[in-house]
């Protein structure tokens, strides 16, 4: 019998028991009290597996398993907490996505210099950083939900600062503000999800989380181009929108549960018993309680309860393990050049010959959107595939997709086209850009641009000129300095590449990274990390691993342009693949399979030496 069959007997065994016995302890309980249904519920066990056995032989058990998974359904209440969780993860997406288009009429209407712009996009993911650490604390302290409204009352509070701003300080307050709000919710809602989830389902749900964090990236998108064509105040909506979905999540968490493994740690085990049971609808829970309850009283007896998690964590082998796989999940998804490549779209997508800067826009939208349809494959494939072939499988397209995008660049550089013009500066301000003598130097120069006619493919009469300080899309002077005017006498501007037969195949690489990232390397580092910790170290586990996440975003985001200069583009591209390359080691032989477990069995993957936990999942 193939693995999957056999689990799929297995649980269905499992659940035919626990429902046969749930009955029986129920009719148990009426007669003869509570004191002697537990004596009755082992006999009953024992009773029903012999049962099982029996029917086995016909096709009885077939059809009683099918009888079984028909009532087995998890009850929509556990899809409607998901839902209401993953708005988190849509702030998350839409406040880190938003920005881009909001500073595009910020820098106009308040002056930003580049410094402030900065500020303005790091302000929030530093914020979101330390916010994520600090969540580890809160989290094992005051509980998930309180937790989880938290973090949408800072969403709310930060969208409403940065609608009302008047300078640049207050705008910088909302960011940072929104950032917290954004570090607790990236950490809170995947445990959140994985904790009230049953363990066949939990891999999808958490997943959820993902898709929404790209459903408000692409949301985002969407939002910047429609709100672009409002020159004035549009900034004010964008930023501000966010407060609809952050106020329904408060709304409907004021409704919801509290985690009822949390809770059983805090020993409140009634409230616990009732919520789980209303989370697994007509399903017995006395064998899952029993489990997470046997679980916490062991983990005390085994670690102790004395000292800081993150002491006790990093002297537990298992917890430790467990620590460097999460953050080296988390590390290696960020190290892939996610959000640069995200961010360059709109250029990799010039580079492929689309000269409409608003097309430009809308097109990067079109990006977030194959992001976004990309994690629903995900979403649909977790259970399916399981956490380590379909993070495997996907960081290997996403490092073949990353050597495709650098070789477009690569090709863009070696055929670069010559500079043929030398126009005097009329404003006398001897820029750099007049020295460049190929197109590639122009391109790698920030300050410069190339503008060029095309006679039939090839470009002619180029020069390399400085790029107008408002928009990148126009030269500061000259045949390219007046949009309309250089469309009409068919000259086109190129900022941040260069015309040349090759661009298409960074085209391709960019698609390519998206298809393969989006489902794997996207979604399963938040998905894994949310299972792999024992309890009494899950939000600890999980506040460290966002914190590297966030951490390395900030790194990755703020180098990409002194590596490009360093490295040339192509460079720094072969740079990301390189550490695709060294992640898929990481993951090869220290990820385990965690699909199907109970989140209180995955803790024994981690009991051998790390990197050879790789070995215990199947691929
Ligand atoms: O999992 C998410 C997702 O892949 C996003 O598209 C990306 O912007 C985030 O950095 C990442 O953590």
């Amino acid at each position: 019998m193939s693995r999957k069959a056999s689990d799929n007997v297995e649980y269905t065994l499992r659940s035919l028991s626990n429902l046969m016995g749930e009955k029986r302890r129920r009719q148990a309980d009426g007669a003869a009290g509570s004191g002697a249904a537990a004596g009755e519920r082992s006999l009953i066990a024992a009773e029903s597996c012999s049962s099982l056995n029996s029917a086995a032989s016909g096709g009885e058990l077939e059809r009683a398993a099918r009888r079984q998974f028909q009532q087995d359904e998890t009850p929509g209440f556990v899809y409607v907490v998901s839902v209401f969780s993953a708005l988190g993860g849509f702030l998350f997406g839409y406040d880190t996505g938003v920005v881009s288009g909001a500073l595009l009429l910020l820098k106009k209407e308040l002056n930003l210099d580049a410094l402030w712009q900065e500020l303005l996009v790091s302000g929030t993911v530093g914020a979101a950083a330390l916010s994520a650490l600090a969540g580890g604390v809160l989290n094992g302290l005051c509980g998930r939900r309180p937790c989880i409204l938290l973090a949408s009352g800072l969403f709310t509070a930060g969208a409403g600062v940065l609608a009302a701003a008047r300078d640049k300080e207050t705008l910088l307050g909302g960011r940072v503000v929104v950032g917290l709000g954004i570090g607790v919710a990236s950490m809170t809602v995947p445990v959140y999800i994985a904790e009230v989830a049953p363990p066949h389902l939990r891999g999808r749900l958490v997943t959820i989380n993902t898709l929404f964090i790209t459903g408000g990236q692409f949301f985002a998108s969407v939002v910047d181009g429609l709100f672009s064509y409002l020159a004035k105040d549009g900034w004010r909506y964008m930023l501000g929108l966010s407060a609809v979905p952050a106020v329904i999540q408060f709304l409907g968490f004021l409704f919801l549960p509290e985690s009822p493994r949390w809770l059983i740690q805090k020993g409140q085990t009634q409230r616990a018993r009732r919520i789980l049971s209303q989370m697994r609808g007509n399903q017995a829970i006395d064998e899952e309680y029993d489990s997470i309850k046997n679980n916490i009283e062991e983990e005390e007896k085994e670690v102790g309860a004395a000292g800081p998690v993150i002491c006790r964590m990093l002297t537990y082998p298992p917890t430790r393990r467990a620590l460097i796989v999460g953050c080296g999940l988390q590390m290696f998804q960020q190290l892939s050049g996610i959000n640069t490549v995200m961010y360059y779209s709109a250029t990799i997508l010039q580079m492929s010959g689309v000269e409409d800067d608003r097309l430009a826009i809308w097109l990067a939208a079109l990006t977030a959107f194959i992001n976004f349809i990309f994690t629903l494959v995900g979403v649909w494939l977790v259970e399916r595939m399981g956490r380590r072939k379909l993070t495997l499988g996907s960081l290997t397209g996403t490092a073949v997709a990353l050597i495709i995008l650098a070789s477009g660049f690569l090709l863009s550089a070696q055929v670069s086209p010559r500079i043929t013009l030398n126009p005097p500066d009329p404003s006398h301000q001897n820029s750099t850009c007049t020295k460049y003598s190929y197109c590639n130097g122009c391109m790698l120069d920030p300050d410069c641009g190339l503008c060029y006619k095309l006679n039939k493919s090839s470009v002619v009469e180029s020069s390399c000129i400085p790029v107008d300080k408002d928009s990148t899309m126009k030269a500061a002077w000259g045949r390219c300095s007046n949009e309309t005017v250089f469309k009409k006498e068919d000259l086109f501007w190129a900022y941040n590449f260069c015309p040349t037969p090759y661009s298409w195949t960074a085209l391709l690489g960019l698609i390519l990274y998206l298809v393969f990232f989006a489902p794997g390397m996207g979604p399963m580092p938040w998905t894994v990390n949310s299972e792999i910790y024992p309890l009494w170290a899950r939000s600890t586990g999980n506040a460290c691993s966002s914190g590297v996440n966030w951490v390395f975003n900030v790194l990755v985001s703020l180098t990409f342009l002194h590596t490009a200069e360093y490295l040339t583009y192509y460079g720094a591209f072969f740079l990301y693949a390189g550490f695709a390359a060294l992640g898929l080691v990481f993951i090869y032989g220290c990820l385990p399979e965690t699909k199907g477990k109970k989140l209180e069995e995955i803790e024994s993957l981690f009991e051998n030496r790390l990197c050879t936990c790789g070995s215990a999942g199947a691929i």
